[in-house]
This record gives C-alpha cells, sequence and structure tokens, in this order.
C-alpha cells in the first residue's frame, strides 16, 4: 500500500492518474447516476451554476440538457486568466475554450452572475468529510465562490473514491456544503 499524499499537487497527481484507469462504462454508469442526484435536488424556475465535465471529470453534458428540459437556467463557468470566473447562460450549444474547457458562446454575465445561483455544482478531484475540496490547482472557484449568495448550496461533484476523509486546506480554501457522489448521492459536510 502506497502512502497518503501530503501536499495538493500530490493528491491531485494521484487522483488524476486513478481517473485514467476507469472504465468507460464505469463512467458512463456513475455519470448517470450522478444526474438522477442532480434532477432530484432542483426545481423548475431555479438558477443553477454547473460545469461541463472535461477529460475523466464525474458527470456529462446530458444532464446539462435535461436541466433545460425542466425549465431550469443553467449557469456555466468561462475561464478569463486568473480573475474569478466569468458565467454564461447554457442554451445547448458549446463551442471549445481554453484547457479543452467547453463553454456557451453567448453573453458574459460578469463574476457576479454566481449570486443568482441558489445551487450550485462545483466540479473536483476530491472532496473531504468537512467539505474540503481539491481542484485543479488555479484557486477559480475559490476565487468564485466568495461571490455566490449566502446560503447557496455548494456541492462538490466527485466519484466514491475521492469522498476522503481529510484533504489538507488553505485559508482561502471555500468549504462545499455538500459532496455528490455516484454512490452515495448527495451527503452533507460535517462542521470542521
Ligand atoms: N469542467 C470543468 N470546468 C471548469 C473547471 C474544472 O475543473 N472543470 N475549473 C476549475 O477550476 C475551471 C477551469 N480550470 C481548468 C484548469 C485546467 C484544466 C485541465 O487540466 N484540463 C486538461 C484536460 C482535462 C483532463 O484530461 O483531465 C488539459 O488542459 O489538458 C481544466 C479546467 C472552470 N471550469
Ligand atoms: N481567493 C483567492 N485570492 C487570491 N488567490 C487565491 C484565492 N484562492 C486561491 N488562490 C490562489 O490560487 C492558487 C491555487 O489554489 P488551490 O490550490 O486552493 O486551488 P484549487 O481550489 O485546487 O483550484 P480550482 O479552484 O482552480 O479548481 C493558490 O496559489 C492560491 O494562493
Amino acid at each position: 500500500m502506497t502512502a497518503s499524499p501530503a501536499t495538493k499537487d500530490e493528491w491531485r497527481a494521484r487522483l488524476l492518474a486513478d481517473r485514467r484507469t476507469v472504465p468507460p462504462e464505469v463512467r458512463v454508469a456513475e455519470a448517470d447516476a450522478i444526474a438522477r442526484a442532480v434532477l432530484e435536488l432542483v426545481d423548475a424556475g431555479q438558477t443553477i451554476c454547473a460545469y461541463v465535465p472535461v477529460g475523466t471529470e464525474p458527470g456529462s453534458r446530458a444532464v446539462l440538457d435535461d436541466l433545460l428540459k425542466m425549465d431550469v437556467q443553467v449557469l456555466l463557468p468561462v475561464v478569463t486568466g486568473l480573475a474569478p470566473l466569468d458565467w454564461a447562460a447554457y442554451d445547448g450549444s458549446l463551442r471549445p475554450g481554453p484547457h479543452k474547457l467547453m463553454e456557451p458562446p453567448g453573453p458574459r454575465l460578469g463574476p457576479a452572475a454566481i449570486a443568482k445561483a441558489s445551487l450550485i455544482l462545483v466540479p473536483a478531484l476530491a472532496v473531504d468529510e468537512t467539505g474540503v475540496r481539491l481542484g485543479r490547482g488555479a484557486g477559480h472557484y475559490d476565487r468564485s465562490l466568495v461571490h455566490a449568495a449566502e446560503g447557496t448550496e455548494l456541492v462538490g461533484v466527485v466519484r466514491d473514491q475521492e469522498f476522503l476523509p481529510r484533504l489538507p486546506a488553505d485559508r482561502h480554501d471555500v468549504r462545499m456544503t455538500a459532496v455528490l457522489t455516484p454512490g452515495r448521492g448527495v451527503v452533507q459536510a460535517t462542521n470542521p
């Protein structure tokens, strides 16, 4: 058994390597389970922030279309350097952006648009039981989530194996209020 990684960078390397070993049929089954859980979390008329999975990330583009059909407004992140993320509404179309990301082609709503969302699905490499999230390491979400409205549900989406007891945390880390995994559904984070 290999020792547990100590730093965030060591955790990122381990978690990304593990994601690459997941067989396609497992990814599809996990994405379906995540989609079912997401659709149970939302109500018609609600605005949420979501993400388009990139590479081996859990989730699917299909759930975004299901959300539109349910009359949920879906905002997707747009990367603009190291500033907080910008946001644009999903209307069914996407175009390629940086880092192999897909983004909506429509109007940019500005970083403050995140405050319209009552639920934010946050992509992550791992989340711990107290809601500490490990992301890609650029701090995009940490810079953005401070603009979310108070009381907004911040749901980190990870595979079951990426829901960990403890991760290294920095002062700037914005904690998730809950974690969504394919096997366990939505689990509320505990107090640190
Ligand atoms: N889907 C998604 N969107 C997101 C994020 C994310 O983590 N996931 N971000 C979170 O902050 C921001 C963008 N940050 C990112 C930074 C680097 C890479 C990245 O390393 N991409 C790889 C390909 C993906 C892979 O194979 O795992 C690449 O560029 O090669 C992706 C997103 C905003 N949008
Ligand atoms: N609110 C902030 N203001 C200024 N710098 C920040 C802020 N949040 C994070 N950073 C910087 O961003 C860098 C990456 O932070 P961290 O390792 O926590 O990223 P992450 O949460 O894993 O990534 P991401 O949010 O992009 O997915 C660090 O150098 C950190 O100092």
